[in-house]
């Protein structure tokens, strides 16, 4: 039986997921790898661990499906999105750990970069803010910072890649050098209107064209894999950032169609077709896929805390030992106690961005618990969004004449949270549909691959297979669903001010 081998290379583990004929998981594979914060807003992976995890994790998952009959016919990869990495074209050697997309070091390049009036460039050319969360002032910092790396990468001899990149250069020994669209979109150096790399923006921050990889589209020929790794060469057939692979997974394929993932973070996608949208309320515009050299551009909103304010009651506060524990107390929560938790624990994303604020609860008695820690730390992942999508829907009228599609499609980790899905339904005012397969990200990822190689059906068909598991309707009257949604936005401004 052929089946596609989906690899989710995310920010703490590397995962490998079988996808047999019908698109179902029959095998996978997970192992989490180190992180590195060497100095204060510092976080770095090791390259090699990025890629031995994946190779044993791909491995692992191919010898399982193999002792069932299965037989590889495409590979699909999925990213952390950002992470930078530049290594020797020669040696294969990186000349620097992996810069994870979460690291700040390059705030201060970034300042100055925005007193000179470079934002409006970076914007217009690339749809992103000037931010170091993007690709682009990582690698100035390694060219600046490494000893003899900016006199390498004029020389040529240097090449810069996302992890998509350094996966497929790995993947194919070293006879690859190529990115997707939906990657080039997140570095802050690719023009997302002419579809190629920025000869502005690479000059203003001296980087080297030739460190740069060739874009291709999200379903496309990024070679074969070395043939010692898996007994024979696999094709590479399909590439994207991790949270573009989870709106193809949810088949978010229409103007209007919106995502959500909650795993650590929140990241929401709303699918605008062949129009990027500029955003006036600081979303990101990006691409959503690009298939057959057409894009499709998307909004996106970045929250930095969704699961993660779940890890904090169990890790931080030890309220709880499990994450499924929040259900319980949040259920049992006084009902009069207005505890109102922002979790800005590293600043507040979109659409605040504010890296300096930090974190704080308002409306503390003496009879606040658990319990309503519990419930404020799951309604503060709805408040989050409504403020996300609130920000969409005031971009979409002004950019489109397409009305947003009424409901909202999650998955991610923290979407198997029946209290905090019910109240983000009741504090969007919209249905919030999740569907039977949560793993969308790395299935999206499985569907690009799959559907170049022949294996699984064309965007409508699969669009027709995605299966609703569960649907939460807003069951809050509208008028104290605006009540609570203004007293956040007091909460916000407060914390912001603080
Ligand atoms: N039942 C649950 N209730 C609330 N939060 C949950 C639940 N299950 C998982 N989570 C949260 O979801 C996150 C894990 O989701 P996952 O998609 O695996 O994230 P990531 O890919 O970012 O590691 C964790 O932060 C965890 O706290
Ligand atoms: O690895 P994840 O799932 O936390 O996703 C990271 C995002 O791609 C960052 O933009």
């Amino acid at each position: 039986m052929r089946h596609i081998l989906a690899i989710d290379q995310g920010t703490t583990s590397s995962r490998a997921i079988l996808f047999d004929e019908q698109m179902r998981v029959t095998a996978s594979a997970q192992e989490e790898f180190p992180q590195y914060f060497p100095s204060s807003g510092w976080v770095e992976h090791d390259p090699s661990d990025l890629w031995s995890t994946t190779a044993a994790t791909c491995r692992a998952a191919v010898e399982k499906g193999r002792a069932g009959g299965a037989e590889i016919a495409a590979i699909g990869i999925t990213n952390q999105r950002e992470t930078t990495l530049v290594w020797d074209r020669t040696t294969g050697q990186p000349v620097y750990n992996a810069i994870v997309w979460q690291d700040r070091r390059t705030a201060e390049m970034c300042r100055r970069l925005r007193d000179e009036a470079f934002e409006d460039t970076v914007t217009d050319r690339t749809g992103l803010l000037l931010d170091p969360y993007f690709s682009a002032t990582k690698i100035k910092w390694i060219l600046d910072n490494v000893e003899g790396a900016r006199a390498r990468a004029e020389a040529g001899d240097l090449i810069f890649g996302t992890v998509d990149s350094w996966l497929v250069w790995n993947l194919t020994g070293g006879r690859v050098h190529a990115t997707d669209a939906t990657n080039a979109a997140r570095t802050m150096l690719y023009d997302i209107h002419k579809g190629r790399w920025s000869t502005t923006i690479c000059a203003r921050l001296g980087i080297p064209a030739s460190m740069l990889p060739e874009v291709h589209d999200c379903a496309a020929d990024f070679g074969d894999t070395r043939p010692d790794l898996f007994g024979r060469p696999i094709p590479i057939l399909g590439i994207a950032g991790d949270q573009q692979a989870a709106a193809v997974g949810q088949a978010c394929f229409q103007p209007g169609m919106l995502k959500s993932t909650y795993g650590t973070g929140c990241f929401a996608l709303i699918n605008t077709g062949d129009v990027a949208v500029r955003s006036r309320h600081r979303l990101l515009t990006t691409i959503a896929y690009q298939l057959e050299g057409r894009p499709t551009y998307a909004l996106e909103g970045s929250i930095f805390i969704a699961g993660a304010v779940v890890q904090w009651l169990r890790d931080g506060l030890k309220v709880i030992r499990h994450a499924e524990e929040t259900q319980g107390l949040a259920e049992t929560a006084d009902p009069d106690q207005k505890l109102i938790l922002v979790p800005a624990f590293t600043g507040l994303g979109a659409p605040y961005w504010n890296a300096e604020c930090r974190g704080a609860v308002f409306g503390l008695t003496r009879a606040s618990g658990p319990a309503e820690f519990a419930r404020a730390a799951l309604e503060s992942v709805g408040f989050q969004t409504r403020d996300l999508l609130d920000a969409m829907r005031a971009d979409m009228a002004q950019g489109m004449s397409e009305t947003p599609v009424a409901s909202l499609r999650v998955d991610g980790g923290m979407s198997h949270s029946d209290f905090a899905m019910q109240f983000l339904s009741d504090i969007i005012g919209a249905p919030v549909d999740r569907p039977k397969v949560v793993e969308t990200t790395a299935m999206g990822a499985a569907w690009l691959a799959g559907a170049r190689a022949g294996l699984y059906p064309d965007q409508a068909a699969f669009a027709a297979d995605w299966a609703l598991d569960r649907r939460f309707e807003a069951a809050m009257p509208a008028e104290r669903r605006e009540a609570r949604h203004a007293a956040w936005l007091r909460a916000v401004t407060a914390t912001l001010s603080a």
